[in-house]
């Protein structure tokens, strides 16, 4: 996985720890302050012993995003160099679309017994050979959704002044604006601007999310609040899926457990090919729901292929993260995905984590395990796992390797 990409010297290796800046979530307390103080301070130490030239050499004032930038380039032909991601002939993005990625039906955990069991059955070998599916009939209405990518969209559009205010280098800021994977490190740029910040169903940071659009936070709140509750359903089943307790995993977040949302805006790229809107990576969390505005563009890895998933209206995809690989022994899988960017238009997705409290213990669940030697992985504080990823220097899924009993 780590050696998919031909990238350069600086990139072999320091490129996993920039994905997996990317896939934490920010601190807003005081531990996770001190995790991310270490992490910003080696992230200044490799930068200052780097060889390769401080950000302000680049040519390009990237930091505004790549929305500005493409806004403001009259008619841009080519991807700049420092967006170019050589990628092998072999892990080329393809669109080729495979018909047989799982679709469940989530209304069928609310129909007779037979039904809800072979709901159950679908959704728990979807997540033993995918570690992704597709919901329909989630419960959660349309309009919201299409309420949601509004006010997302009307987001990106604003002035970059507006844009500019949640902009930030700091990986601690509860809400932040930001391009590419992280904009304080030299890096092979990803064709990606995004908002990120926590939600929860209580949402502490609300009074920090932005307050233009408008409506941004009223429907924001809604919307997570609803995802939250759709992550609990399938959290539920998932659970059922592995013989354990309905609430199993739900209890294993800990009282508030951690949501995030990473609202990714992906501008129409003129070469598609020469570059990617995010890197393979798999998220550290228990599942992440996400949706989009209509554009095809999230790629999974399945049987080492990459496959495109179809954009489909009205529906989600749920990717499954390494928290439940973990919990449920390796018998279901985190999904490693990457996303493409299009010639044509514009893309948006929405992506909402769902993950433990920051204190609490990942590690197979103990009615898995009938001796200690059973254990696939080693345990380890949610929180060490995060940092054990941003100082990883792979990619893919390698942080989950590291723990790893042989
Ligand atoms: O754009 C997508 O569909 C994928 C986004 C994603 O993987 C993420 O934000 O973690
Ligand atoms: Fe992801």
């Amino acid at each position: 996985m780590a050696n998919t990409l031909q990238l350069n010297h600086w990139n072999k290796n320091n490129q996993g720890m920039l994905m997996s800046m990317y896939n934490a979530p920010i601190s807003n307390n005081a531990w996770q302050r001190k995790i991310w103080s270490k992490i910003a301070h080696k992230q200044t130490r490799i930068s200052s012993k780097s060889p390769v030239m401080a950000l302000n050499n680049r040519n390009i004032d990237y930091k505004k995003g790549v929305k500005y930038l493409v806004d403001n380039s009259k008619d841009m032909k080519m991807v700049p160099w420092e967006f170019v991601l050589p990628i092998p002939e072999g892990e080329r993005p393809s669109m080729a679309i495979d018909g047989s990625i799982p679709v469940i039906d989530l209304s069928g955990l609310n129909g007779p017994d037979e039904q809800r069991l072979s709901t159950i059955h679908a959704i728990s070998s979807a997540c033993a050979q995918w570690g992704f599916f597709r919901v329909t009939n989630h419960g959660i209405k349309v309009s919201l959704m299409d309420e949601m990518v509004q006010v997302v969209e009307e987001f990106f559009n604003l002035p970059i002044e507006e844009k500019m205010i949640y902009g930030s280098d700091d990986v601690m800021d509860p809400v932040r604006y930001g391009t590419s994977l992280t904009t304080t490190r030299k890096h092979n740029l990803h064709w990606r601007d995004f908002l990120r910040h926590y939600g929860g169903l209580i949402p502490h940071t609300y009074h920090l999310w932005p307050t233009n659009p408008p409506a941004y936070r009223d429907v924001a709140k809604d919307y997570l609040k609803e995802v939250w509750q759709l992550a609990v359903i399938v959290f539920g089943a998932i659970s059922e899926g592995l013989g354990l307790d309905p609430d199993y995993i739900e209890s294993s977040l800990g009282d508030e457990g951690t949501q995030l949302i990473i609202s990714n805006y992906y501008p129409a790229c003129p070469e598609p090919n020469k570059t990617l809107g995010l890197a393979p990576h798999s998220d550290h969390g228990g599942l992440t729901i996400v949706m989009d505005n209509g554009i095809t563009g999230l790629q999974i890895k399945h049987n080492q292929t990459w496959y495109s998933v179809p954009s489909i209206p009205g529906t989600f995809v749920v990717n499954l993260g390494d928290f439940v690989e973990v919990l449920s022994n390796e018998k279901y899988k985190s999904v490693e995905h990457r996303a493409i960017v299009s010639a044509e238009a514009a893309r948006i997705s929405i992506a909402v984590g769902h993950g433990p409290e920051m204190d609490a213990i990942v590690q197979p669940a103990s009615p898995l395990i009938k001796e200690k030697s059973e254990s696939k992985y080693r345990p380890i504080v949610y929180k060490d796992y995060i940092r054990a990823q941003q100082s990883t220097i792979k990619r893919g899924k390698s942080a989950l390797d590291e723990i790893m009993n042989n």
